[in-house]
């Protein structure tokens, strides 16, 4: 598959966090999900990917732009829609005047067409019907639609989602999975979730940041794996789990090490997640 994005060495410092430490990573088009515990490094990462922050090291091209030259920048600013995790709003703009604002940062000048997409994005997010209503006014989960559909204006090649299933109701979370992964069809997604159901069921590979650094990446087939012979179940808690808790059918199911001869179950992809991060923890303490 070709790579779209591609990034090699990508280092950023706050002060004395080191936030993304010697990133690398290749995507191709489709769904990328990006799992991580919380201070991972995941926005950061997207935030510089979406060129919003410069990285201190390290370079990275999308869609053959290279963001390091003021020219590529702008190049490749033209094909990212990004999604911030949590997108400033005018609240006495209207969901269409705010799509509009959006598009008009995008360089989507003429008048005509621009509105003609700003109307398209928002029916696409489901919120067509509600275009003239002020931002104030709608829900939390209906707002967020409306960042995914300014993400959207354009047709971008690369998508940047920061963690946009917060606040979505079921019925909206399955209906947003629809969306991405028709906008998977073709263009490179990259999304931040800490919904390892949402990478299962959406994305064709995932990364897995901890402390600033990629400590998986691969298929959502090949984490899972990574739990395989590593689940079981018992009718009492297992000292020897990394996790274990008792299940509605009253047994306990564990992660970690099983005994011998134990009651092996399926892994999930949050499984084989849980076990990267124990192992990511165990070489940052070990001595
Ligand atoms: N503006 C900032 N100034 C100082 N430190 C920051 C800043 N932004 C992030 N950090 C630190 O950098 C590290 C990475 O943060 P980042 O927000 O990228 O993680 P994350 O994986 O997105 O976390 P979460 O899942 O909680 O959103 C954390 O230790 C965080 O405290």
């Amino acid at each position: 598959m070709t790579t779209t994005v591609s990034a090699t060495g990508l280092t950023l410092r706050y002060g004395g966090t080191r936030a993304l430490d010697d990133v690398s990573l290749q995507l191709t088009r489709g769904v990328t999900g990006l799992l991580g515990p919380n201070g991972a490094g995941k926005t950061t990462l997207l935030r510089v990917l979406a060129t919003v922050l410069p990285p201190d090291r390290g370079e990275f091209t999308v869609l053959g732009h290279d963001p390091g030259t003021a020219g590529g920048r702008r190049s490749a600013r033209r094909t990212i829609g990004y999604l911030p995790q949590s997108p400033g709003f005018h609240p006495d703009f209207t969901a269409f005047e705010f799509v509009d604002y959006v598009a008009i940062l995008k360089e989507l000048t003429d008048r005509g067409a621009r509105h003609r997409e700003v109307r398209r994005v928002l029916e696409e997010v489901g919120l067509g019907e509600v275009r003239g209503r002020r931002m104030k006014r709608l829900s939390g989960g209906m707002r967020q639609r409306v960042a995914l559909a300014a993400a959207l204006a354009g047709d971008p090649g690369f998508l940047v989602l920061d963690e946009p299933t917060v606040g979505l109701d079921p019925e909206q979370r399955m209906r947003f999975r629809e969306l991405v992964a028709r906008r998977g069809e073709g263009r490179t997604v990259l999304l931040s979730t800490h919904q390892t159901e949402d990478v299962a069921m959406l994305c064709h590979r995932v990364v897995v940041l901890a402390e600033g650094r990629v400590r998986f990446e691969g298929t959502p087939a090949e984490l899972t794996a990574r739990a395989a012979g590593r689940v079981w179940r018992s009718t009492e808690r297992d000292p020897g789990a990394r996790a274990g808790w008792r299940t509605g059918t009253g047994d306990f199911r564990n992660v970690g090490h099983p005994p011998e001869g134990a009651d092996l179950l399926e892994p999930t992809l949050e499984d084989g997640y849980l076990l990267v991060l124990d192992a990511s923890r165990a070489e940052v303490t070990a001595p």
